[in-house]
């Protein structure tokens, strides 16, 4: 598991480490971790250090302190290492002596000719949009030139992944102590580049934000046993499609098909359509042990999403069975839910702009969760995925720009329901689904179609179980 902490939470946990080391212990071995990663990127490009121009972004905190201390490493090494300030006045004092003294220099305009730009502008105490000064310098960076972020991109909010404005895009974040929660989360996770994690010794509670990996997801995954038959491994039902779409039913039904569950019922007006498709499929009404409801399902059909809920079975809803649901109804559920909405169709739920969505990621997925007492699956760039009762949300890692696709959303509650009616919860279900149907998009590459990722599905699934 990937785990994410808050600045506030790194913060209390570094006091309490610096409470008991050597003054500047900690920066020294922030600043040891990111000029060996910078070493190596620079010898990848160059075959060596000695000789590398390398500008250092430096920042009036000790985000800047730790660039001009790692920039006095790679000086020793026989780099020309350059200091740029954003205030002259504010410099962290002992690291740019250290930097002066290993034979670097502090300059007042960016050099256009670098192999390496080192940003220690800004980190966890960086508030808002860049200040015109941080701004000038971000826009300064000469292109094509590779950027390593120190602990992260300057201008990316470290709690929620949000950007006001001009921000860093980096190759390589070189993190300390934890990762934070905005480099796991778009927009945020995208300028962040390849993750570097440096040990600093944090002793760290429970995170804010995780990651699925792997072994996580084989770890969650349904196996059927020797005895298990195809009830004991769950029936899906899925209500989707209707004339207008009865293709989302065909790519619902294909998803729940390749998602672990014994058998997938489908009930709707799409069943000639399903059935010339997937043969396997049984059709109408019967006993399940998790429904799927919305997918290309049409207006008017809320009474349905209603006779579902008020079963004690556990539900997923997504898509146009999504509107106007009554929270109270929700709440009062015992058996597992999944919501499935996109930004648009959180947005309706929570009663905000979609742009409001988008900008703040994080913070809609909880609110959904707390307000509907519901586990909460928010499509995206990076699928975010909340349960009620404060629990870490989940951040899916193996998304893919091509995802955004027609119909990738129907295989994807397909495949989840299929899990939930394995026995998994409703935020596994949701993190595991959105995990192998990322990576089945990725396994197929390129501009594909949602029935591609459903059939790259079983694929996906033998890499998470035995990599
Ligand atoms: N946690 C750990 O365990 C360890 C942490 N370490 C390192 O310390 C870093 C945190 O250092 P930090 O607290 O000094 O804050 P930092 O990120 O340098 O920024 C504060 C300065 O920026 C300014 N400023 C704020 N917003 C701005 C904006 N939008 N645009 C422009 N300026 C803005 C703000 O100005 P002010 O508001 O005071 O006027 C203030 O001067 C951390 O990320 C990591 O790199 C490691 O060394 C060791 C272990
Ligand atoms: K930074």
């Amino acid at each position: 598991m990937r785990t994410a902490y808050s600045v506030e939470t790194v913060r209390a946990a570094e006091r309490e480490l610096m409470a008991r080391l050597p003054e500047g212990a900690l920066m020294q071995r922030a600043a040891a971790g990111l000029a060996a990663v910078c070493a190596g990127l620079l010898r990848r490009r160059r075959g060596r250090v000695y000789g590398a121009r390398v500008v250092l972004l430096v920042g009036p905190g000790d985000n800047g302190g730790d660039a001009l201390y790692a920039g006095a490493r790679l000086a020793r090494r026989g780099a020309a290492v350059t200091a740029v300030p954003m205030d002259p006045e504010r410099m962290h004092a002992g690291g740019l002596a250290a930097l002066r003294a290993a034979g670097g220099r502090a300059a007042g305009t960016l050099p256009q000719r670098a192999d390496l730009v080192v940003d220690g502008l800004l980190g966890i105490g960086g508030r808002g949009g860049l200040r015109p000064a941080a701004a000038a310098l971000v826009e300064r960076i000469p292109p094509g030139v590779p950027v390593v972020a120190v602990d992260l991109p300057s201008g990316v909010d470290a709690d929620t992944g949000e950007v006001a404005g001009p921000a860093v895009t980096a190759e390589v974040t070189v993190t300390f102590g934890a990762y934070k929660p905005g480099l796991l989360i778009d927009p945020g996770a995208s300028r962040a580049g390849a993750l570097h994690l440096v040990d600093i010794g944090l002793e760290l509670p429970e995170p804010e934000v995780e990651a699925l990996q792997h072994a996580d997801v084989a770890g969650l995954l349904p196996e059927p046993t020797a005895s298990s038959d195809k009830y004991r491994r769950g029936v899906v039902g899925i209500v989707a499609g209707s004339a207008q779409y009865p293709g989302a039913a065909v790519l619902a039904v294909a998803g729940a098909l390749r998602g672990g569950a014994g058998a997938v019922r489908y009930v709707g007006p799409a069943a000639d359509s399903v059935l010339a498709r997937h043969p396997e499929t049984l059709i109408g009404p019967g006993r399940v042990q998790a429904w799927v409801i919305g997918p290309g399902l049409g207006e008017g059909r809320a009474g349905e999403v209603a006779d579902l809920l008020a079963q004690d079975t556990a539900v997923l809803v997504d898509a146009d069975g999504l509107r106007g649901l009554d929270p109270a109804v929700l709440r009062a559920r015992t058996a597992p839910t999944l919501l499935t909405p996109h930004a648009g169709e959180a947005a309706a739920l929570l009663g905000v702009s979609r742009e409001s969505v988008e900008a703040g990621r994080l913070a809609a997925v909880r609110r959904l969760a707390e307000r509907y007492g519901a586990a909460v699956l928010l499509k995206g760039s990076t699928t975010l995925v909340a349960s009620a009762g404060g629990r870490p949300v989940r951040v899916n890692p193996t998304g893919t720009p091509w995802l955004a696709t027609a119909g990738s959303g129907d295989v994807l509650s397909g495949l989840a329901g299929s899990l939930l009616a394995g026995g998994l919860s409703g935020a596994d279900a949701g993190a595991v689904g959105a995990y192998l149907h990322g990576l089945a998009a990725r396994r197929t590459g390129g501009p594909l179609l949602a029935q591609q990722v459903a059939e790259a599905l079983p694929a996906a699934w033998r890499d998470a179980t035995h990599p």
